[in-house]
């Protein structure tokens, strides 16, 4: 295996760290509004919106429910005291037993409220979840937001972001409804017994919430920041976790832990900033709550005393105050969860704006940078000869082909490979060389449609006898009939399709969690056996968009492959000992730990031999191989009709290719300037001797 070559690797595990952490603005409050509203909108009017609505009513009803119980309570209050006051026992009896009752009655509907809001809240996270996954999946923008670094931990954001989201919105849309509502009962109590009372307490609410918007002013940053330091530390961890054999070979504890310590105290040094914060802000809160307790009490006794108003009285108006202040310093006692909730809608902003491409640092390339065109062109559709009904005879067995294609790095726009011509044709095998950082692997990864800076166009040619090039649903209108939204949705997919029968294949294959069995169907089918089907939750909670509905197989006409079939592509690439070794097909190992490096890379092969695609561009995937496992494996998909461009640095790869394509490293400014050469093997001198003596 060749040293120092990270190749396609870097596609699929390589971690690009997310960026620094920068003195971030306290986001304005417009903006924390318009990102809510732009988060939490879209799911009342999913395809789940009946139920959403339907169960947000029956929230809301159950909780006016529970606000007139405690209206009830107050009632009921005053009548309890008023009988103990006046030492009625009788009364006295029956208001206990009222009160009794009022319970047993009115706690089940303070715990259904609390129920149907969770179940809403899970409800709706799951909507969102689904969500966010499909936009975060969509045109590649999980591989766009890991390798150009733009925000950090989009998994917490995912996870731990939306969960919070849902539950707390839902909590404070309650909660301040039930503030309006007890403030408008109570208001009337309280403002019927003493009216100035009422107004004390609505300045010194007031003035409260002023003084605690002033003091927690920083909370929302330090939340925010709290929450990506926190998940910076998480994600070191899970990195030990999966390079933990790497790290053991390099005795790099130590480093490893030391970096997790340093982690660690990043997250520590801003929870004490916002331990500080919070301290200070509930010196405040505390004196504001306890400091004016004994005022109702204080002002209405007088009244008791010259005989105006019974005992009874004094309890409610305490009890009616202490409502009223509650509804009025909302933000006061909310404060701290508030600003953490402003922290997650933030984040959640910035993630959704990514998402939908209004983030000012734009997935895209800049606004004016070239794009490389990239093209499926379906031969099997009599639309694609333009001119007597036949197609042109070089063109009839091209599967690639690019022209004038400048490729430079995202972003920083240098140029790896300039003014490229090339086409492969069937059977045309082509062996990519050159130095390492010339471009090589960048080369795969414009062909994938991964990087797409630069110039010049690529074409991948495809045989789907006159069927569309996209899979299009029945209810989807031709492209003519579409309004501008849904042409623009095609176009974009067209953009994003990946070429049809065009495989990649990495250095270090990627190991699915999942069985044997999964490994080897992965990508081109979904395991979709009655175990997986079972242990997938389908629960009434879950909107039907959440249930079941990705297993979906991606593999068109192709048949799925037998167990017999499996077998046999085992042995094809010997690892049949494997099935036995790890007791059949079903069960799930973590195979990337427990298959070594060779044979993960024959495993890709088996994948491939089963999915039988037209072309396959292999980045350096036989490098762990001894070299008869390597002529072994390209006999066997050279005999399986499969065309390959490989990157590869060993001369024994001229035995199974035609032509070599030559990339160096890109140097001069001129715009004709090619840094490459495309030689047929047996006629080059240095490679026909190596082949020769290979
Ligand atoms: N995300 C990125 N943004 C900017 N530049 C990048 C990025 N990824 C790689 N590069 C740079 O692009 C150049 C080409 O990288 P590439 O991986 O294609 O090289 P290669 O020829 O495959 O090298 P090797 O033989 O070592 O695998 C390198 O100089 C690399 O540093």
């Amino acid at each position: 295996m060749s040293p120092s070559i990270p190749s396609l690797h870097a596609l699929v595990s390589h971690y690009c760290s997310p960026s620094p952490d920068e003195a971030r603005e306290n986001p304005d409050i417009p903006t924390l509004f318009r990102r809510f509203w732009k988060v939490a909108a879209p799911y009342w009017s999913s395809e789940d919106k009946t139920q959403a609505r339907l169960r947000l009513a029956s929230v809301f009803a159950l909780t006016l429910a529970t606000t007139g119980i405690s209206v009830g309570f107050n009632f009921l209050g005053r009548d309890f005291y008023n009988a103990l006051a006046n030492k009625d026992q009788e009364q006295f009896t029956k208001q206990l037993l009222y009160y009794l009752g009022a319970f047993a009655g009115g706690i089940p509907v303070f715990v259904l409220r609390d129920y149907s809001k969770d179940t809403l809240s899970l409800r709706w996270r799951s909507w969102m979840t689904s969500y966010y996954m499909r936009r975060y999946f969509k045109n590649q923008t999980f591989y766009k937001i890991q390798s150009q670094s733009i925000i950090d931990n989009p998994d917490q954001r995912i996870v731990d972001d939306l969960s919070s989201f849902t539950s707390t919105a839902l909590g404070f849309a309650l909660t301040f409804f039930n503030a309006a509502i007890d403030l408008i009962s109570f208001s009337n109590i309280l403002y019927g017994i003493y009216p100035p009372l009422f107004i004390v307490l609505l300045v010194y609410s007031i003035g409260g919430t002023a003084i605690s918007v002033y003091l927690g002013k920083d909370l929302v940053n330090l939340n925010f920041m709290q929450e990506k330091k926190e998940a910076d530390f998480r994600y070191g961890l899970v990195r030990i976790r999966e390079n933990a054999e790497s790290i053991a070979f390099y005795a790099g504890e130590e480093n490893e832990m030391q970096l997790l310590l340093r982690r660690f105290s990043r997250a520590f040094e801003n929870l004490s900033k916002l331990l500080i914060s919070s301290r200070n802000l509930d010196f405040f809160t505390s004196g504001y709550r306890y400091l004016i307790q004994i005022l109702p009490a204080a002002v209405v006794a007088p009244m008791y005393f010259s005989g105006k108003i019974e005992f009874g009285v004094i309890n409610q108006s305490v009890s009616a105050f202490n409502h009223i202040l509650t509804d009025f310093s909302l933000i006061v006692y909310q404060f701290q969860a508030i600003s953490a909730f402003s922290a997650v809608i933030d984040r959640l902003g910035e993630f959704d704006d990514l998402l939908d491409g209004t983030h000012s640092s734009d997935l895209l390339e800049p606004e004016n940078s070239l794009e490389i065109d990239f093209l499926n062109r379906n031969i099997g559709d009599p639309s694609f000869d333009q001119s007597n009904g036949s197609i042109p005879l070089d063109e009839r067995h091209r599967l690639l082909e690019i022209k004038n294609m400048t490729l430079q790095t995202p972003r920083t726009g240098r140029t790896l490979i300039a003014n490229l011509n090339l086409e492969i044709n069937n059977k045309d095998h082509l062996l990519v060389m050159g130095p390492s950082g010339s471009g090589k692997t960048s080369l795969l990864r414009a062909l994938a449609g991964l990087w797409r800076s630069g110039s010049g166009n690529i074409t991948f040619f495809t045989r789907d006898n006159g069927q569309s090039q996209l899979p299009v649903s029945p209810d989807t209108p031709p492209p003519g009939l579409l309004n501008e939204a849904e042409e623009n949705e095609r176009i974009e997919n067209l953009r994003y399709k990946r070429a049809e029968g065009v495989f990649f294949l990495p250095q270090r294959p990627y190991m699915v969690l999942g069985t044997l069995r999964e490994q080897l169907l992965y990508p081109t089918w979904s395991e979709d056996s009655p175990a997986t089907l079972q242990s997938t939750p389908s629960s009434d909670i879950l909107p039907s968009s959440m249930q079941l509905e990705n297993l979906q197989d991606t593999s068109g006409d192709l048949k799925r492959p037998t167990d017999d079939d499996l077998l046999r592509v085992l042995q094809d690439v010997r690892l049949g000992d494997i099935v036995s070794r790890f007791k059949g097909l079903d069960t799930t190992y973590d195979w990337s730990c427990v298959l070594s490096l060779g044979e993960q890379q024959r495993l890709a092969f088996a994948r491939l031999l089963l999915s039988r695609p037209r072309l396959i561009l292999l980045d350096e995937s036989t490098s762990a191989l001894d070299e008869p496992n390597e002529a072994h494996l390209y006999r066997h998909i050279e005999a399986a009709g499969i065309t390959y461009v490989s990157i590869g640095h060993r001369r024994t790869l001229f035995n199974f290719h035609s032509k070599v394509l030559y990339i160096s490293k890109s140097e001069s400014v001129d715009p004709s300037y090619r840094n490459w050469t495309i030689e047929p093997i047996n006629q080059t001198s240095d490679y026909g001797q190596a082949k020769a003596s290979s």
